[in-house]
């Protein structure tokens, strides 16, 4: 194949997924193209934005095993790219006593020996000031969890790529699929041609996929991601040790709060609901909902003293979310050279180079070092047929 519109491999969508994949592609010397929809960067999708969390502490063993490795995958781009992309910070997960995701949460970390230490309530404000543990809860750090940074891992990621032959064409929006042992590929400006396509396409996955015949049960939802004024500079900054930190509510993890130290905005620490409101990708900014800025309020009056209860920025971001959190990791059930990667649920940056490997593992046809059955399509068929 020589034609600037002939590839081996085509993946859509150069957020973190899609470019962590065509960088593993491209890796394997395959000849890859990565199509994006908007000019690069952009900030309309799920991938952008300064940082994320990075951490083990997970419910499901099989997280975990894909973090322990996945910490290696991200220490190697980091001296690949000569950029520092993790930052270890801790991250202190909160949360009632008796809650069965709090209890669960630590002892999968326990059994599967990540490193983590204890805290009781006489000994919590010793390590950590200016927060309040409330009554009935219980409290633990894991220690290698830390930041990442989104908007410079991105540009690392897709730097690599090109370094390795890959080509990028972004402002570029693929606007129909078809199917065949050669997959044909629409975009605005033009007609592509591969053998073996990758979808990694976010919020907009839908879309792509009813040109191929399905759907899936993906739920968009905007994300308020708020940004709260120290009251007193440095009392929660990333450089005084201040960790990530989870706390966990209820059974079901939209009611969870989540935080990172101060960093990117000097004095200001974001502090999310990890849940928002349906949206359309497209109209993201006609979703207007503000229910979580005041339950994320009141927390932070409760819990974080030393922080003005009022949000100083609000940004915007967007969830893909799967009825049972977990992605999907999958070829496609009719077309064995077409590979999906979606519904992260709102938690999958820091799996991205593990993603990436896995997805191109699919799609060149060989057998995945991890069992993917939590992230399979059929598991969606089993409860409701018709969402296929
Ligand atoms: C507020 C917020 C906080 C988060 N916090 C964390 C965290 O702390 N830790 C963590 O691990 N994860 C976190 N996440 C989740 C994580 O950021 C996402 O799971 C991840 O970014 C999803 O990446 P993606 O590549 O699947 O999607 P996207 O980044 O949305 O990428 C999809 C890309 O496909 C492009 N595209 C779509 N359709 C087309 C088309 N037709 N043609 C061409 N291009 C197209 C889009 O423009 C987009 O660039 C958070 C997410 C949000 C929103
Ligand atoms: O993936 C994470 O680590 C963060 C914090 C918890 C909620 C989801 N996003």
């Amino acid at each position: 194949m020589t034609s600037n519109r002939e590839f081996d491999c085509v993946v859509i969508g150069a957020g973190v997924q899609g470019s962590f994949t065509a960088y593993q592609l491209a890796r394997r010397n395959k000849k890859t193209l990565l199509l994006e929809q908007f000019v690069l960067p952009h900030t309309r999708g799920s991938s952008h934005g300064q940082t994320r969390i990075i951490r083990k502490a997970y419910e499901e063993d099989f997280y975990i095993r894909m973090m322990e490795e996945c910490y290696k995958l991200w220490s190697q781009m980091e001296k690949e790219a000569g950029v520092k992309l993790y930052r270890q910070t801790g991250l202190l997960v909160m949360g009632p006593e008796k809650n069965e995701s709090y209890q669960l949460c630590k002892n999968t970390m326990l059994k599967n020996n990540v490193p983590m230490v204890q805290l009781t309530r006489e000994n919590f404000g010793l390590h950590i000031p200016n927060v309040s543990l409330a009554e009935g809860h219980a409290a633990f750090v894991e220690l290698t969890a830390g930041v990442l940074y989104a908007d410079r891992t991105l540009k690392a990621v897709q730097g690599q790529f090109q370094k390795l032959g890959g080509v990028i064409r972004d402002n570029e929006k693929v606007t129909d699929i078809k199917p065949g042992s050669l997959v044909t590929i629409l975009t605005s400006t033009g007609v592509y041609r591969t053998k073996r396509l990758v979808i990694t396409a976010g919020p907009w996955t839908n879309r792509l996929l009813v040109k191929t015949g399905i759907e899936l049960p993906l739920e968009v939802m905007k994300i308020n991601v708020c940004y709260w004024r120290e009251k007193v500079d440095g009392s929660y900054d990333v450089k005084q040790k201040f960790p990530c930190f989870l706390q966990i509510e209820g059974e079901k993890s939209k009611e969870h709060i989540y935080g990172l130290p101060a960093n990117e905005y000097p004095g200001m620490v974001k502090i999310c609901l990890h849940a928002g409101s349906p949206a359309d990708p497209d109209q993201r900014d006609q979703q207007k909902d503000r229910s979580d800025i005041e339950t994320l309020q009141r927390f932070v009056s409760r819990r974080f003293p030393g922080l003005v209860p009022e949000p100083a920025v609000v940004e915007s971001c967007l969830y893909t979310v799967t009825p049972d959190n977990h992605f999907v990791l999958d070829y496609h059930p009719a077309y064995r050279n077409i590979v999906i990667g979606a519904g992260f649920s709102g938690h999958g940056f820091k799996f991205g180079p593990i993603v990436g490997q896995i997805l191109c593992d699919l799609s060149l046809g060989e057998v995945p070092s991890f069992d993917l059955s939590p992230f399979r399509i059929t598991r969606f068929q089993a409860k409701n047929k018709s969402s296929l």
